[in-house]
């Protein structure tokens, strides 16, 4: 095979990622963020690492179709386009698989058809993961497109775990059950927090917190998922940027019956207005770690919430994993905030975890051990690398089938 590049983009819900490489050597040749679309201040960011050339566009960009062709000019400044005969594949991240994919998939049209039906299901994301999908397909319809899938590595879950407590009938007939998310980073970065300890992942149990702007929880049991935070959708589970994460449902037969709520208004309120913004008007923990540096009280409350349900989240998973070998943190919070790290495993000394301080203090882009020698569990900080990780099953993939296996 002489198409060596793959091209992946992350479609999320007001963004896209995207990373170009070259799967000879897994290296990266391009690597860009269209973020804030749909505003007035739009921002593309777009790196050739061969050149080490950076532009950047600001202004108004409409929509992903609109990015993604933007995206598209910015590599073919590079003499790298998406025409480029180099390119054997374009790998997308889509969020919602549902029961169906297990595996990374080559997309035709039935495979758009139940993205599409998903879209219930995660409705900030499925819908730009679709447009991504359809305007590289527009773009370049004779390469193949693999669509992997948040919920993929989720499908190992015992049903003991996958399942709601409600009436079997009614939740097979309507697929209500726990799918979870973010699975290509929480196997990501389970790999390498077993990579990181020198064993196996068959060998290990870890608990990955990835904590970005959405946030999960997983334990991974010797490289499987055996439970995560996540469920039908990605609001349950922790505090996030802008969703609530667990709460009593009966909270909405209340908003619906006693405040007069709709019920898109309710979707609306836990989805995109709750989480930290709601409790405090910031979702972005660095400006939280400003306001409550100056003693604001409301900052520092949303902070304690996020932190207690993040404590509970790794209470529960070290009782369903029974014995752990590694807590990992990962994600914009959990890769930089080194305070959101020891704040999560304070006073868990009992279960064997600790922060050293020294070690948590430490920035930088590489996998690396935070607790401190000698300690029952490892605690690591591991970058996640979700690009990289479409790249490789995208390529794998394209490899087997052209090799007609
Ligand atoms: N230096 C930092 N300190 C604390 N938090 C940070 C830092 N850098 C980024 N973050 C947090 O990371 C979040 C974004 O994480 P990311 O994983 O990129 O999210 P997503 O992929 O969901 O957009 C931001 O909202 C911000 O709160
Ligand atoms: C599933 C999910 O929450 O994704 P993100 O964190 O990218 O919003
Ligand atoms: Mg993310």
């Amino acid at each position: 095979m002489n198409a060596t590049r793959v091209l992946v983009l992350n479609s999320g819900s007001s963004s896209v990622k995207y990373q170009l490489l070259d799967m000879r050597d897994a290296s990266r040749l391009a690597v860009g963020l269209v973020e804030r679309i749909g505003e007035q201040t739009s921002r593309l960011k777009h790196t050739c690492l061969s050149s080490g050339d950076t532009r950047e566009q600001n202004g108004p960009i409409a929509d992903h179709d609109a990015a993604l062709k933007a995206v598209a000019e910015e590599l073919a400044k590079d003499g790298s386009g998406l025409d480029s005969p180099e390119l054997a594949a374009i790998g997308h991240r889509v969020v919602h698989g549902g029961m169906f994919f297990t595996e990374p998939t080559v997309i035709d049209d039935a495979v758009l058809t139940e993205i599409e039906r998903l879209i219930p299901v995660a409705p900030l994301h499925n819908p730009a993961n679709l447009t991504g999908i359809r305007t590289a397909m527009a773009l370049r319809p004779d390469l193949p497109q693999v669509a992997v899938f948040d919920t993929a590595f989720h499908t190992t879950m015992p049903e003991s775990a996958a399942r709601y407590a409600i009436e079997t009938k009614l939740a097979d007939r309507y697929r209500v059950r726990r799918y979870g998310f973010h699975g290509t980073s929480h196997a990501y970065v389970s790999r390498e927090t077993a990579r990181l300890l020198g064993r196996a992942p068959e060998d290990v149990n870890v608990i990955v917190l990835h904590l970005g702007n959405g946030a999960s929880a997983t334990a991974v049991r010797g490289g499987k998922c055996v439970d995560t935070s996540m469920g039908l959708t990605p609001l349950e589970g922790l505090v996030m940027g802008t969703r609530s994460g667990d709460l009593d449902p009966a909270v909405i037969f209340h908003l619906q019956r006693v405040g007069g709520m709709s019920m898109d208004e309710i979707d609306t309120l836990l989805n995109k207005r709750s989480g930290l913004f709601g409790l405090c008007g910031d979702n972005d923990m660095r400006e939280i770690r400003r306001r409550m540096d100056e003693g604001d009280e409301q900052a520092r409350l949303a902070f304690d919430i996020y932190i207690h349900r993040l404590k509970k989240y790794i209470g529960a998973y070290y009782a369903v994993l029974g014995t752990v070998d590694a807590v990992a943190f990962t994600a914009g919070v959990g890769e930089n905030a080194d305070f959101v790290r020891a704040a999560a495993l304070a006073g868990l000394e009992g279960l064997g975890l600790a922060v050293d301080g020294a070690r948590n203090a430490v920035r930088g882009g590489e996998a690396r051990l935070i607790s401190p020698d000698g300690a029952r569990v490892a605690v690591a900080v591991v970058p996640t690398d979700e690009e990289m990780e479409i790249a490789s099953q995208t390529y794998a993939l394209v490899g087997k089938d052209s090799r007609g296996n």
